[in-house]
């Protein structure tokens, strides 16, 4: 395709930012279109068999409240036709090999696919050949049962309460975000640690208390040779065999989710136990596949079809909707206007829910390690800014933060506010449900009407030199995305799902390939050569001498 820039409709955004965009006032398009709400929110309904409540979950996403009138969503969709998002879309779907720097299908949909449409990769049936998804899931599904109900046991007979997942990167940050998501549904006589960090910290603290008579260890690598979960892995073996005096069977123990067999099993874990997934599913896309395993276990295998099932739902609808109705186009759309006709940097992510605590950090992987990239399609560097920096915290917390820039800066922060209706915890009488509702919809009021100095003026007692610190400029854009109900598995699953698929039509704009990940491969090798360095005598060699001094510097005060 071409760039981004290349396109007539970017040019056109270009003269209706410029004549249309940069004047949008906000809270005077409300006042003068009482429709707007209607006109820019959609939905999308969760079926009612997997929904968390009795009848089919409702999910709103307002987009009502962004710098955007009618003719810009028009041109926003232009944009996206003449590049292509649909056929590319299309393509990922038919399982053609959009990854095209590592000449791989994009396929992760198919984990999700409870359907059961057909699914090929060059001319394979992925969902219903031997090792396939559909084999795959039952694997988890008899897994799973048997450890929750204790079929499954330790050597010593013992059933199996405490899972140690180890993993880095999206073998670790999808479990934990959707573990600590789903608590509510999570199993209480289970303890999870998800142990990635090469820190010893990690995986000392999470050996600490645990019993290796109950302990079930899931080392989640899809290339099985990432250094981080390797060295963790070993550790947890050797502690394991020596806790156990040698008696441990590691077969009851361990098991591993990977793509990589002949790696697993020269770890000393039976193919048996190995929980497999092809190369067409990138790491960041893996919660939906065996690396979810942790997620089945502690919520049980119905609720992890139930997250599948709600994912498939956004999946459908991201492939069926006209662009101009189809939720995670249009928040990928808005993106790019954010981006690259405002100057945009940042894209906040904040859940008014405690329980997506982690959502954000996991979104960082998604959103970050998809469109940090420079390079467009035909091999030169793009002339636009890409992928934005994804950051959030769960509010009302990051009100007590960083919220103060978001509301005051200097910078336009685009932002995303997300709330369910119903608490699985409505606690006091559901005042705090209530609390944490008129803060969702406060923030986002306030950041689009702002105060001015006539309005502070107006409060008295104001000192005029302290009249413009008290002044809010307002105007600021904000998604506000309401569930129906509770957030369950499925509701979940259609959150996460949203999110991809924006990712995937900015990524599909810019024009560059969503699903590398090269940028990691650097650092890695430098650490390797550094690690050898430690242990041999003086401070390396062929550095700068920074790294030069601190390495001598860290080997002196270390004692290595
Ligand atoms: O699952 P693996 O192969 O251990 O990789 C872990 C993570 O490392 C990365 O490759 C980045 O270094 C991520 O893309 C991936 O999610």
């Amino acid at each position: 395709m071409a760039p981004a820039s290349s396109l007539s409709a970017w040019s056109d955004l270009h003269s209706h930012h410029e004549s249309v965009g940069k004047n949008i006032v906000l809270k005077d398009a409300f006042k003068n279109d009482p429709k707007r709400f209607d006109k820019f929110t959609r939905k999308i309904t969760l079926p009612a068999d997997i929904s968390s409540g009795s009848n089919g979950t409702d999910i709103i996403f307002d987009f009502s409240k962004n710098l955007i009138t009618e003719e810009t969503l028009d041109k926003l969709v232009k944009l996206a036709e003449e590049a292509g998002v649909e056929k590319k879309r299309d393509a990922m779907f038919a399982g053609g090999k959009i990854n095209f720097t590592e000449g791989r299908a994009v396929y992760h949909a198919a984990l999700r696919n409870v359907s059961n449409q057909t699914m090929k990769v060059d001319g394979v049936d992925v969902m219903n050949t031997k090792g396939g998804v559909n084999d795959v899931l039952e694997h988890m599904r008899v897994f799973s049962e048997q450890v929750r109900s204790g079929e499954w046991k330790g050597y010593t007979g013992k059933k199996l309460t405490t899972i140690i997942n180890v993993g880095i990167g999206g073998s670790d940050l999808g479990p934990v975000m959707v573990t600590e998501a789903l608590k509510h549904y999570g199993a209480k006589d289970m303890t999870l640690h998800f142990v990635s960090n090469i820190d010893g910290t990690h995986i000392a603290e999470a050996l600490a208390n645990s019993d290796p008579e109950t302990t079930l260890f899931l080392i989640a690598s899809k290339t099985f040779t990432t250094a981080e979960t390797t060295t963790n892995a070993n550790t947890a073996k050797s502690w394991f065999l020596e806790k156990t005096g040698g008696k441990g069977d590691i077969a009851k123990h361990f098991v591993a989710l990977s793509t990589n067999e002949s790696e697993v099993t020269k770890f000393g874990i039976d193919a048996a136990n190995m929980f497999g997934f092809e190369s067409w599913v990138g790491g960041r896309y893996s919660v939906w596949s065996a690396i979810g395993l942790s997620v089945a276990l502690y919520v049980g295998f119905d609720n992890f079809h139930k997250f599948l099932a709600g994912a498939h739902a956004m999946d459908q609808h991201f492939q069926q909707a006209p662009l101009r109705e189809n939720i995670p186009a249009i928040g990928g759309l808005l993106s790019v206007w954010y981006s690259n006709f405002y100057g945009a940097q940042t894209h906040l992510v904040a859940p008014f829910d405690q329980y997506l605590h982690r959502f954000p950090a996991y979104l960082q992987q998604l959103s970050m390690e998809s469109n940090g990239k420079t390079i467009t399609s035909d091999g030169s560097p793009a002339k636009y800014t890409t992928g934005p920096i994804l950051f959030g915290e769960p509010c009302t917390n990051a009100q007590h933060s960083f919220f103060q820039l978001v509301h005051q800066g200097t910078k336009l922060i685009p932002s995303d506010f997300i709330l369910a209706a119903k608490s699985h915890n409505p606690v006091s009488d559901n005042l705090h449900q209530k609390m944490l509702a008129s803060n969702y919809l406060a923030q986002a009021e306030a950041l689009m009407v702002g105060k001015t100095a006539e309005e502070v003026r107006a409060e008295g007692n104001v000192p005029e030199e302290l009249v413009p610190h008290k002044v809010f400029m307002g105007n600021r854009p904000t998604t506000s995305i309401l569930v129906g109900g509770a957030i369950g598995p499925a509701e979940l699953g259609a959150l996460i799902v949203y999110y991809e698929h924006l990712t995937f039509t900015e990524g599909a704009v810019w024009d560059i390939n969503s699903f590398d990940q090269w940028g990691v491969e650097l650092g890695k090798v430098l650490a390797k050569k550094i690690l050898k360095e430690i242990d041999e005598e003086g401070a390396g060699s062929g550095h700068d001498s920074s790294t030069g001094g601190l390495l001598g510097a860290f080997k002196a005060y270390g004692g290595f």
